[in-house]
C-alpha cells in the first residue's frame, strides 16, 4: 500500500492501535502549530505571544492511506495537546464541508468536546473514550481538548467532503470554550 493510495483502492485491513491512537498502514500526517491557527483565538495578543514563545504544536492528524476523493471513506486520528491561549482551550481550526456531508467521531483518549455550528445554532457534545459524536450535513465542526492530557479521536468522513476553513473565519462557530476553575464553559461567540 503506497503512502497515499490512488483510487480505486483495493480492500485492505487497517490495524487500529487504540492505545497509541494510530492507524497502520499510515497515510499522510499533518501537524498544526500555533502559527497555523491565526485569527481563530479570541485573544489575538495571547495567540501572538504563544507563537513567539516556541510556536507549540497544538494538534496532529494521522490518516490511513484512503484518499480524500468522492465515494471513498477516509479515516484519521486527531490528537490535540492540552493547553489554553487567553483562557480559550486548545482546539482544531474547524471547518465546514462544502457539499454538506456528514461525519462521525469516536473518542479514544482524554477528554474533549465537539462544537458544531450551522450558522444559526451551536451544539456541543462532551467527548470521552467510547463516545461517538455525529456531525450532520451542514454543521461546521471544531474539536476542543477540555482536559489536562492529550485528547484523541477517530474521524470517518466522506472522501469528497472537503475542508472549508474560510466558512469558519467568516461565520465563526457560535461559541468558544474556556478553561474555568471547575472545568470548562462555553461562552457566546466574540
Ligand atoms: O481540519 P481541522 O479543522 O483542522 O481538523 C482536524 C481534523 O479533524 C478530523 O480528524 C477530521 O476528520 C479531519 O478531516 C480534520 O482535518
Ligand atoms: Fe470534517
Amino acid at each position: 500500500m503506497p503512502a497515499f493510495a490512488t483510487p480505486p483502492v483495493a480492500p485492505f485491513a487497517i490495524s487500529f492501535d487504540h492505545e497509541a491512537a494510530r492507524l497502520e498502514p499510515e497515510g499522510p500526517t499533518l501537524t498544526r502549530r500555533m502559527s497555523d491557527l491565526e485569527g481563530l483565538f479570541a485573544d489575538h495578543e495571547a495567540w501572538q505571544a504563544a507563537v513567539a514563545d516556541g510556536d507549540p504544536v497544538v494538534y496532529r492528524v494521522q490518516s490511513s492511506p484512503v484518499p480524500e476523493v468522492d465515494r471513498e471513506l477516509p479515516q484519521s486520528i486527531t490528537t490535540i495537546e492540552p493547553g489554553t491561549t487567553g483562557g480559550e482551550l486548545w482546539m482544531t481550526k474547524g471547518h465546514q464541508h462544502p457539499n454538506h456531508q456528514g461525519e462521525i467521531y469516536l473518542g479514544l483518549h482524554g477528554a474533549g468536546g465537539l462544537l458544531m455550528y450551522d450558522g444559526t445554532r451551536h451544539e456541543w457534545i462532551d467527548m470521552a473514550p467510547g463516545t461517538i459524536g455525529y456531525i450532520p450535513p451542514g454543521w461546521a465542526h471544531r474539536s476542543v481538548n477540555t482536559g489536562d492530557e492529550p485528547y484523541s479521536f477517530l474521524a470517518v468522513y466522506p472522501g469528497g467532503a472537503g475542508h472549508d476553513y474560510g466558512w469558519v473565519l467568516e461565520h465563526g462557530m457560535g461559541a468558544r470554550a474556556y478553561r474555568t476553575a471547575s472545568g470548562h464553559e462555553l461562552r457566546p461567540w466574540s
